[in-house]
């Protein structure tokens, strides 16, 4: 193993030292190693995404393990949580053990599946959760995101099961009923449209009925993609009760607005969908406060004819991972423990993933990113390493540029291109 010497780095914003990594640890000295100059650049945790959509099996003409992987090395990544939307759903032992085995052999960043709640993300029936807890992927979040579990005795019961092994039920939350033929949020650009709307409260329903339900259970509950000031407000109130609920913000719902829907194009279709100002500014004060523990992408890489079509008929999500730790840079500024904190230490703790998000003292594990806050970069979606191209920030310029990433001591990531 190749020893490297970072010279110059400013640990989280303090003064420039140099850090050393042998044998996939940090340490404070070594003999001979080859030298990074890292002057002007903030080593931080390498990032942990709670919420990432890696299409293998099923759609790896959207992004595979391996081509998503590679995204996430690039965007400062050591560690993703593969959403279990796949075809087939990652519901039983044997599909979470191949995208947990596909991500080992990727080697760029820690692939830790979520498994789906229920049997093929229908809300009818259980999935095996245990058998998907005890599996070599040793699955500890279980998520049917892109649905909502709707029906309360499911989640009440999934919300049991996982008690017994301190799981977490990771809850998109949306009211199905109040959301049919949503196309966009619900307010005055949706009226002025003419589409259909998808209201703010179909979100807080959930959101205020499932604190309720993890309260009653003693459970831990993590909302997916919080995307509207109302929500905040259960959330805050939750917590301040002692309900055992994290929640996580996109770094789209923290900087673009249903104004963008306007244009017509698909790039802007998600969901939850782009809400207002109003919302964006209270998301954006809730992730400072912690009432909103960490950002995650909600990286949903989309082939070009799911993309590129009419509005109505477009397939909802946005690339998130190679632009993620821009996006929070240019909201947050260079408050490096904040950063450091909402990208990578919380997350790493809610899913359980040691060795990540340390405070990169002496002895822990190399899991680390650098970055350089000063360099700007305008987004190629030809640069992307994602397989898909349905980044909503082509052409425009965005502050700061990760530099390297190393996972366990071995850079995935060098002079800001993938190592493999
Ligand atoms: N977030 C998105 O807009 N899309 C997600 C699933 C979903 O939540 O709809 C996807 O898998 O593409």
């Amino acid at each position: 193993m190749t020893t490297y010497r970072l010279k110059g780095v400013s640990v989280l914003g303090a003064a420039p030292t140099d850090l050393f990594i042998t044998d996939g640890l940090i340490s404070d000295k070594s003999a001979s190693a080859e030298v990074i100059d890292a002057a002007g650049l903030v080593a931080l945790p390498g990032l942990v995404d709670l919420h990432t959509h890696l299409r293998e099996p099923g759609r790896e003409d959207a992004e595979t393990v391996e081509t998503g992987s590679r995204a996430a090395a690039l965007g400062g990544y050591t560690a993703v949580c593969a959403m279990a939307n796949t075809s087939p759903v990652a519901d039983s032992a044997g599909v979470v053990e191949q995208v947990w085995r596909l991500g080992r052999e990727a080697g760029m960043v820690d692939v830790q599946p979520i498994g789906a709640v229920t049997v093929g993300l229908a809300g009818k029936q259980l999935a095996e959760l245990g058998a998907m807890a005890t599996s070599a992927a040793n699955v500890r979040i279980f998520s049917d995101d892109g649905f909502c579990v709707a029906d309360p005795r499911l989640m009440r019961r999934a919300l049991e099961y996982v008690k017994a092994f301190d799981g977490i039920i990771a809850q998109h939350a949306e009211e199905p009923r109040l959301t049919e033929g949503a196309q966009m949020h619900e307010g005055e650009v949706s009226t002025r449209l003419g589409l259909t709307g998808w209201p703010a409260v179909a979100e807080e329903a959930i959101i205020a009925r499932d604190v309720l339900l993890a309260e009653h259970v003693g459970s831990r509950l993590h909302v997916c993609h919080v995307s509207t000031a109302g929500s905040v407000e259960v959330l805050r109130q939750a917590k301040a009760r002692g309900v055992r609920v994290t929640a996580e913000v996109t770094p789209h719902h923290l900087l673009l607005t249903d104004e963008l829907a306007a244009s017509y194009d698909p790039v802007y279709k998600v969901n939850p969908p782009l809400r207002t100002a109003g919302d964006v500014a209270a998301l954006r004060q809730a992730l400072v406060d912690g009432v909103i523990d960490v950002v995650a992408t909600d990286h949903a890489p989309h082939a070009v004819e799911d993309k590129e079509c009419e509005w109505a008929y477009a397939r909802p999500g946005m690339l998130g991972l190679e632009t993620a730790f821009s996006i929070v840079l240019s909201v947050l500024g260079e408050q490096w423990e904040l950063i450091a904190d909402r990208m990578s230490r919380t997350p790493a703790r809610i899913a359980g993933l040691d060795g990540h998000g340390t405070d990169l003292a002496v002895g822990s594990p190399a899991n680390l990113t650098l970055v350089d806050p000063s360099a700007r970069r305008v987004v190629d979606p030809a640069e992307l390493a994602s397989r898909s191209r349905n980044t909503p920030y082509s052409g425009t310029t965005l502050p700061g540029r990760i530099v390297a990433t190393f996972l366990r001591g071995e850079p995935t990531v060098l002079d800001g291109k993938a190592v493999k």
